[in-house]
């Protein structure tokens, strides 16, 4: 049985990091060997704040480390990264990369670089996005940025369609063989658009726009593990896209009519596999 290393935070109560993307991977048939590299109690968005704590930098590659022990770890075929606790994770998590692919050359590091966004806040360690910008995200075969990280990474604001166009063709330039940008808030107020590219093109699917009081968190944690999940199952990355969109848009509707903060992906578990909506991708370049 084949296994998905995912890197991600832990929150004891709600849904963020792994505790956003493990359940959804899961419902989709994957076997999944959860990191932790913080356990918190909640997610950071809540105003009361938090308590927990961040685990040691060494941890990510020791636990890569004790799998490979067990003679497990060529059974690896992606290892997906996301909220780190400091900089030096980043560090560990390179040689926890590094790791799987010397011993499953076919396996893919799909990276989403979760980066502290003062609009958003959402609170991280200090020089993390640095880090990620220079050293993380060159290294993925996949990144799954939301427009600010995708901004970041290729050095250019995003505003219009074209600019998304050639921020993506730039990030395909610097590394990753595939880019999934979640969220393009610049381009449309009543949808929610997302764009993929690849080396056939890149293509733009839309959904409408839900109003809440509070925006949920950790819908860019369960959108990356629905597109590696799709990525894993073979489909073509169009595919992988659709269906990321479809089912993420069916748990966010559960979660408004549930009146919610938190994803109810529990609940809505049957979007994960089977979505109601089927919103089509098209080709934008
Ligand atoms: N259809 C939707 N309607 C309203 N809000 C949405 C919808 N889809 C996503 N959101 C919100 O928009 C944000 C999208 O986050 P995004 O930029 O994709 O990734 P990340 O969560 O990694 O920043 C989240 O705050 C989420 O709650
Ligand atoms: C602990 C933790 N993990 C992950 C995330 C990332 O969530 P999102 O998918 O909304 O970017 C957050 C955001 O605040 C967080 O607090
Ligand atoms: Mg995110």
């Amino acid at each position: 049985m084949k296994g998905i290393i995912s890197v991600q935070s832990h929150v004891v109560y709600g849904h963020a990091g792994n505790s956003s993307a493990v359940f959804p991977l899961q419902r989709m048939g994957f076997e999944v060997w959860p990191v932790h590299t913080v356990q918190f109690s909640n997610h950071t968005q809540y105003a009361q704040g938090w308590t927990g704590q961040c685990f040691p930098a060494d941890a990510i590659s020791d636990l890569v480390k004790g799998i490979d022990a067990i003679g497990q770890l060529q059974q690896c075929q992606a290892i997906v990264s996301g909220y780190l606790g400091d900089a030096a994770q980043a560090t560990s998590l390179i040689a926890a990369v590094d790791m799987v692919k010397r011993v499953n050359p076919k396996a893919i590091y799909v990276c989403d670089p979760v980066m502290g966004d003062p609009d958003k806040g959402c609170i991280l360690a200090e020089g993390i996005s640095e880090y990620l910008v220079e050293h993380v995200m060159p290294k993925a075969d996949v990144i799954v940025p939301n427009q600010f990280e995708l901004s970041r990474f290729v050095g250019m604001e995003i505003t219009t369609l074209n600019e998304a166009i050639e921020a993506c063709q730039k990030a395909l330039t610097k590394g990753p063989k595939v880019v999934l940008v979640k969220h393009l808030h610049s381009l449309s107020k009543q949808q929610f658009c997302m764009m993929m590219a690849d080396s056939s093109g890149c293509y733009l699917v839309k959904r409408p726009n839900l109003e809440f009081d509070k925006a949920p968190v950790g819908v860019g944690d369960l959108i990356s593990a629905l597109f590696t999940g799709g990525l894993l199952k073979g489909w073509p990355p169009t595919m992988a896209l659709e269906h990321a969109n479809n089912a993420s848009f069916g748990v966010l509707e559960a979660t408004r009519q549930c009146g919610e903060w938190e994803l109810q992906t529990v609940y809505a578990q049957d979007q994960l596999s089977e979505p109601r909506h089927s919103f089509a991708a098209s080709k934008v370049a």
